[in-house]
């Protein structure tokens, strides 16, 4: 029997609502969340992602502002908007979308946010929560939306194989402290591993995450495994897939995430829920 879909946009549409709710209810306490996207440069995928969380934001009734800035935009200067933002009580939520134009030191930018704004959970004090399980910060959108995803079908991970394929600041890493903090057994790999196959055939729970189209095929997946597809890549046709080959894998899956409507919207959803984590946080409400 082929796998079952997890399905990326119906769970967002149900959550969206929830979230839409939450930022109705802070609003009619006077607190309306709000979040700041700055985009930097013309890059085109981008300049999609932006706008759809934009779009997002109106529809769940969070104000947002959109900062444009031109590709030739200095360090100094982009730092001088974050610091504005900072400190701009009606924003509770800052992101820089990336990538950056090379020019520009992503680490820096990221570290000059705010913490108790850095929505992305990508700070370092983001990282830090994550990783001692003590309070504060943010997790980072796309390793949460995963989460929710498992929680979604049902997945208990506690006990389980899960083996994270990719080793980013951004999905990899948070990813796989996301697991370990659910009990799981949890194993990187990464470009390096010998003999990726033999270790992904292990995974109760596979999550890909590397960026390279069909990386992961039916032999390297163990039937009746959860296979989360993070990837998002172009095929030679110009077409958006991810890093599982989705055809074969579903064969021998039980759960298997799409690539477009899967990953992808969880990931703006998940931003949402941090806004309206950081309003009610300053509300003094959590
Ligand atoms: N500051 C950040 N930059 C980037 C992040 C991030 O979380 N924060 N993640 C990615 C891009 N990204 C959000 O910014 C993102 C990528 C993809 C999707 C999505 O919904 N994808 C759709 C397909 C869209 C398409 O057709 O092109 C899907 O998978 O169904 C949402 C958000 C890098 N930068």
């Amino acid at each position: 029997m082929p796998a079952q879909l997890i399905d990326g946009l119906a769970l967002s549409k149900k959550l969206r609502l929830q979230i839409a709710q939450q930022a109705q209810a802070l609003s009619e306490q006077g607190l309306r969340p709000g979040l700041a996207v700055v985009l930097v440069g013309e890059d085109p995928a981008s300049q999609v992602y932006v706008r759809n969380k934009i779009k997002a934001c109106e529809e769940a009734g969070i104000h947002s502002v959109l900062q444009k800035l031109p590709a030739q935009t200095s360090q100094q200067e982009l730092l001088e908007h974050i610091a504005a933002l900072n400190a701009d009580a009606s924003i509770h939520g800052i992101l820089v979308q990336l990538p950056l134009p090379k020019h520009l030191d992503a680490d820096a930018v990221i570290e000059a946010i705010a913490p108790e704004k850095d929505v992305d959970g990508f700070h370092i004090a983001s990282a830090g929560a994550l990783m001692t399980g003590l309070p504060g910060g943010f997790w980072p959108c796309t390793p949460h939306g995963c989460l929710q995803m498992l929680d979604a079908i049902g997945c208990e991970l506690r006990g389980k194989h899960a083996v994270v394929v990719g080793r980013s600041n951004i999905v990899g890493k948070p990813m796989a402290m996301m697991l370990l903090a659910r009990s799981a057994t949890v194993t990187i790999c990464h470009s390096a591993t010998a003999d990726l196959g033999a270790i992904t055939r292990q995974a109760d729970v596979l999550v890909a995450a590397v960026g390279k189209e069909k990386l992961i095929t039916r032999e390297m997946v163990k039937p009746g495994a959860v296979v989360i597809d993070v990837g998002m890549n172009r095929n030679a046709q110009g077409k958006l897939c991810g890093d599982v080959d989705f055809e074969q894998v579903q064969q021998v899956a039980s759960w298997i995430t799409p690539v477009p409507g899967g990953v992808g919207p969880m990931t703006i959803t998940m931003l949402l829920a941090n806004t309206i984590e950081s309003a009610q946080r300053a509300a003094g409400k959590k």
